[in-house]
């Protein structure tokens, strides 16, 4: 871990376009990256894998300290492959079932204090960028960046549902807007490191904008604060 690299946060609810702006930020600037809703997913899905309840924060706390993930560079701008107990599950922990199984697991005190470190621990020179829920307002608090990016749940329900189509998953967009509210609420409401923006937080609602245009400003504000080296 190097103190000194530098850290844009990416935080905001699901389907916001974080993953997406964060590896396309990172991609551009050749900056390290951290998918942190990543780490939850595993935690869940893991837990699934051991037969281990999404309540039971004494075991979960101890399968998160002791998580095996390697996450691997893909390149061609595909998303990271992301390997647990030596198996390949990038696209496993991709559905609401495991994303609701994370939001769950993501609120126990002991799980978030049990990642902290292996966060922390992405950041290398020469820079990170780092997306999830409390970047900005935990995790790197510190960081000369931080974007909390929006979009109406309406919005986010229907890209989900476009992306969820295009892998062939059977969806139904009525299911998804409900659990994207259910996990926004379980998000933001929970006692430890909620879903908010930091105070020091650049605000950018997409629902508006595409992908590109996301980029751009927030590439400039990179730019404005003279990051990129
Ligand atoms: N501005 C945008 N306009 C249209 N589609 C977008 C935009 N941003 C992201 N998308 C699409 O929305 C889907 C969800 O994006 P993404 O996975 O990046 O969201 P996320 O905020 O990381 O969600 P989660 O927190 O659940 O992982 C993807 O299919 C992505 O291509
Ligand atoms: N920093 C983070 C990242 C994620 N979570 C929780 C809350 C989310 O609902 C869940 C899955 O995240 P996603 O992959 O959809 O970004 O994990 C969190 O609490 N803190």
């Amino acid at each position: 871990m190097s103190l000194n690299a530098p850290v844009i946060t990416i935080d905001g609810p699901s389907g916001s376009g974080k993953g997406t702006v964060a590896g396309l930020l990172a991609k551009q600037l050749g900056w390290n990256l951290l998918d942190s809703g990543a780490l939850y997913r595993l935690l869940a899905f893991c837990a699934g894998n051991h037969g281990v309840d999404l309540a039971n924060e004494a075991s979960l706390k101890l399968l998160a300290a002791h998580l095996d993930v390697q996450f691997l560079a893909a390149g061609d701008g595909k998303p990271q492959r992301i390997i647990l107990e030596g198996e390949e599950v990038t696209d496993a922990i991709r559905n609401e079932q495991v994303g609701a199984g994370a939001s769950q697991v993501a609120a126990l005190p002991a799980v978030r204090e049990a990642l902290l470190q292996r966060q922390r621990a992405f950041r290398e020179a020469p820079g990170l960028v780092a997306d999830g829920r409390d970047m900005g307002t935990v995790v790197f608090s510190d960081a000369p960046l931080k974007v909390f990016l929006t979009a109406s749940a309406e919005e986010r329900a229907n890209r989900r549902y476009l992306q969820l189509k295009a892998k062939g998953d059977d969806v139904n967009l009525a299911s998804l807007l409900d659990e994207i509210r259910a996990r926004d609420e379980r998000d933001t409401q929970r006692a430890v490191a909620p879903l908010k923006p930091a105070a020091d937080a650049i605000q950018l609602d997409s629902t508006e904008l595409s992908i590109e245009q996301v980029l751009e400003r927030i590439l400039s504000e990179v730019a404005n604060r003279d990051l990129a080296g």
